[in-house]
């Protein structure tokens, strides 16, 4: 609690405080105010400049630093040449803008007095004052961005849940919150029990499944909480923002950045099916991106809220997933008897490699499959001349109508695509992901 009261406190004394010594008009800090396509403002205050404002627009990077190439450059020693960078998520057109700084100074940038850190990157919300010690300070300004379906029950000690909001699925709003004791950021995912226990599909395994897992590639889960209507888990904050909106910025990935990230979903998924665990609604959304400002980034697999222990190999009968990246032997199960489901052989974790088939597919083609008449996929695009032979290969083995005839992540990761480049991958693998940078 004392970090963030001493954060809050600070953040409305300096604003005011900042107001008034530079004795600017606070109207001009009025963001609904300033052009369209501007998502937020950073007001500079430097002894050696005069008072300017720096936009922030959508999918534009903003630098500062000693550099002549940034945006806004800090002519002091002490500043790095790139000092930090701010850059924008969109989530989606009904939710505000996340805006991020990364910090990437060896004398650190600081979020409303603490170092953010080199590497480091933290959501800026209204109000937030970044410093460049000696140099200048900056205070960020952006609209209104509280949530007006917020609510929560967590009255725990740990972690204080903040308006912020980072995402919504079909059963959870997610919220930025802070750990009290280091004033770190952490997404918190806040399920509905109601909603849930009226869902047959969903089981509340999704704590107790995160719980049992350490990889690289998977969210990692600090704490979980439970109130009488909710259920509260406390997870990594991962600051790129989902590969669907990065497919949409995009329009559509390079192979290569495909590859770095079908490789690293491989290896997910194989730490998983090692356990006997399929995930059974991978798609775009639930593939988070940890900040990169090259193409080549650690994705996150997150939203286990269908994942599934099978116990002895045992088959499972549920239809669930998100019908788009369903495998077809579940989507026969949709609307079906329970009797036809007990005479039915269920399905097994194949039906996640199906789902890669698909996520490959939208990632190199910006399009959903398409099917002919006999079942095969159709690469009739444009865009498809441009992809090598490999690739196109391996969607249509992971896209095999029967499931047995699909390759295991085993047999994936030693088709040619990815064969041919192996020492390269592992390679990238060990130095830019199991060192967890945090960029
Ligand atoms: N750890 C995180 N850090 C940052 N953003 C997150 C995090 N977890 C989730 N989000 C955001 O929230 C969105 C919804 O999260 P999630 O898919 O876990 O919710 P859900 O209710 O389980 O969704 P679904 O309807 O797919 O089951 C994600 O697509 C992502 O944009």
């Amino acid at each position: 609690m004392e970090f963030l009261s001493r954060a809050i406190l600070s953040r409305s004394e300096s604003t005011q405080i900042l107001c008034e010594l530079s004795q600017i008009d606070e109207s001009t800090l009025d963001i609904q105010q300033t052009e369209d396509g501007v998502l937020g403002r950073l007001f500079v205050f430097s002894s050696t400049s005069p008072q300017t404002a720096i936009s922030i627009k959508k999918y534009e990077d903003v630098t500062v630093g000693r550099g002549n190439a940034n945006t806004y450059q800090l002519i002091q020693s002490t500043a790095s040449y790139r000092h930090f960078r701010v850059y924008s998520v969109l989530v989606d057109d009904d939710m505000d803008p996340l805006v991020y700084c990364q910090d990437l100074s060896s004398n650190g940038t600081f979020l409303n007095h603490c170092l953010i850190g080199k590497g480091n990157v933290v959501l800026l919300s209204d109000g937030d004052i970044l410093d460049v010690r000696h140099c200048a300070s900056f205070l960020y300004q952006q609209k209104n961005t509280t949530d007006d379906d917020y609510h929560h029950e967590y009255d725990g000690e740990e972690f204080s849940i903040t308006h912020r909001l980072l995402g919504t699925g079909g059963f959870s709003r997610i919220y930025m919150a802070i750990e009290n004791k280091t004033g770190r950021q952490y997404a918190c995912k806040i399920i509905e029990k109601r909603k849930v226990s009226s869902s047959r599909f969903y089981d509340d395994h999704e704590v107790s499944i995160l719980k049992k897992l350490n990889h690289p590639n998977i969210v990692h889960v600090a704490m979980d909480y439970n109130s009488e209507n909710q259920f509260f888990i406390f997870e990594e904050l991962v600051t790129g923002g989902d590969l669907f909106s990065y497919l949409t910025k995009m329009g559509t990935v390079p192979e290569v950045t495909c590859l770095f990230i079908m490789y690293q979903l491989l290896q997910a998924l194989g730490y998983l099916h090692s356990q006997n665990i399929a995930h059974r609604d991978l798609k775009l959304e639930n593939i988070l991106i940890v900040s990169s400002s090259d193409s080549v980034f650690r994705i996150i697999l997150t939203d286990f809220g269908v994942a599934r222990c099978m116990e002895n190999g045992k088959r499972m009968s549920t239809f669930v997933g998100t019908l788009e990246y369903t495998a077809p032997e579940v989507r026969d199960l949709k609307g079906r008897s329970r009797r036809y489901k007990e005479l039915n052989m269920g399905y097994g974790k194949e039906v996640d490699i199906w789902s890669l088939g698909i996520i490959m597919y939208l990632l190199l083609s910006g399009n959903s499959p398409i099917f002919s008449m006999e079942g095969n996929i159709v690469f009739e695009d444009a865009i498809w001349r441009t992809v090598s032979r490999q690739a196109k290969d391996l969607i249509c083995s992971f896209l095999q109508k029967e499931p047995s005839e699909r390759p295991t992540v085993e047999e994936a990761l030693e088709h040619p695509w990815f064969y041919r480049h192996k020492s390269r991958l592992d390679k990238l693998y060990k130095t830019r992901i199991l060192k967890r940078p945090s960029s």
